[in-house]
């Protein structure tokens, strides 16, 4: 286990340290609550547990686990068990040890033989939180990608482009939010089958991905529409980089089972921010919108581009 001691006293610290090291835990001492809050900011999760001392200089032990309790519930950290450590017998004190966040009060001197007992019990309590921890970072994965395609979600796309668009009014930068529409895909599932639709979407999903550049995004919004965010682009270059995407969509072949094969064309709707006004994504995704309606009616498998401000 990664444990950290907050103890101000440097021969019980070193006491300490020597018996979780002949326990086999990875150990970093510190001598106060600030120190120890500094220590459990940087680790987080990667932290086990805290056996932190009630009366320390600085900031004292109670003060410091309130603190980390706090910052937990703001920072996505799972919970991270306390034993404090007090020379006080006082019930009153081990309730409010208790009270502030702590999960076991132990009375000093403890022996190796306690330690060692009480280290195998939160040892039980870590795993539990490991297998917590591990399962909510696979859920949080699942909540962003699309399931068909492997390709991020609608609601990752909303959450990254909210703060791309803030990021590029901050530093001056343009940004190019594009939707990517199948061209009548109903035929194809109509024609091949659902599931050959599905393998054109995969295709055309991958295929798009590989050719992405670093720093840009693409993800499925849903049916056979895509979304893509294309960051620091300006006006005379983002035209032929989606004719690149439009392209790359329609060379792709989708063999079938049964020899033939399938091909696709997309049209293409993209906006870039307006220049004098501060746009939101909502505003940006309903011009882009609007450019992939002139798409299709123009006779789709093609790209408009609207600014931001200019078409509504
Ligand atoms: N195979 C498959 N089809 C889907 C999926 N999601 C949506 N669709 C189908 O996609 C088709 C979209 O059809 P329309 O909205 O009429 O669009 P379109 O045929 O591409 O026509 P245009 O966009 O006007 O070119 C519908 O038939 C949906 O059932 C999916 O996950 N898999």
């Amino acid at each position: 286990m990664n444990v950290l001691i907050a103890e101000d006293s440097k021969s019980y610290r070193l006491l300490l340290k020597a018996y979780l090291d002949q326990l086999g835990h990875e150990v970093t001492a510190v001598t106060d609550g600030q120190q120890a809050l500094d220590v459990f900011q940087q680790q987080g999760n990667a932290l086990d547990l805290i056996l932190m001392d009630v009366e320390m200089p600085v900031v004292n032990g109670i003060e410091a686990v309130e603190s980390i309790r706090t910052i937990q519930q703001t920072a996505d950290i799972e919970w991270t068990p306390v034993i404090f450590l007090s020379a006080s017998t006082d019930e009153a004190d081990l309730e409010a040890s208790i009270a502030s966040g702590g999960d076991d009060y132990l009375v000093k001197p403890v022996s190796q033989r306690v330690l060692s007992a009480k280290m195998l019990a939160m040892e039980r309590i870590i795993k539990m939180r490991q297998r917590l921890i591990q399962a909510n970072s696979e859920l949080k994965a699942l909540a962003s990608v699309d399931p068909l395609t492997g390709l991020y979600n609608r609601r990752h796309f909303e959450r990254i482009a909210h703060e791309e668009i803030r990021k590029a009014y901050r530093h001056g930068r343009n940004l190019c939010l594009a939707i990517l529409d199948l061209d009548h895909f109903k035929s194809i599932n109509d024609g091949y089958g659902h599931d050959a639709g599905d393998k054109t979407l995969i295709t055309v999903g991958s295929a798009v991905r590989a050719a992405l550049r670093s720093g840009d995004l693409f993800a499925r919004l849903g049916g056979e529409e895509f979304g893509l965010l294309i960051t620091e682009c300006d006006h005379s270059s983002i035209i032929p980089v989606l004719e690149r995407y439009r392209e790359i969509i329609a060379s792709q072949s989708i063999p079938l089972e049964n020899g033939d094969t399938i091909q696709v064309t997309t049209s293409v709707g993209a906006c870039l921010l307006g220049d004098s006004q501060r746009e939101d994504f909502s505003q940006l995704y309903k011009q882009a919108d609007i450019a992939l309606y002139r798409s299709k009616h123009n006779g789709r498998n093609r790209v408009t581009l609207s600014s931001a401000g200019s078409e509504r």
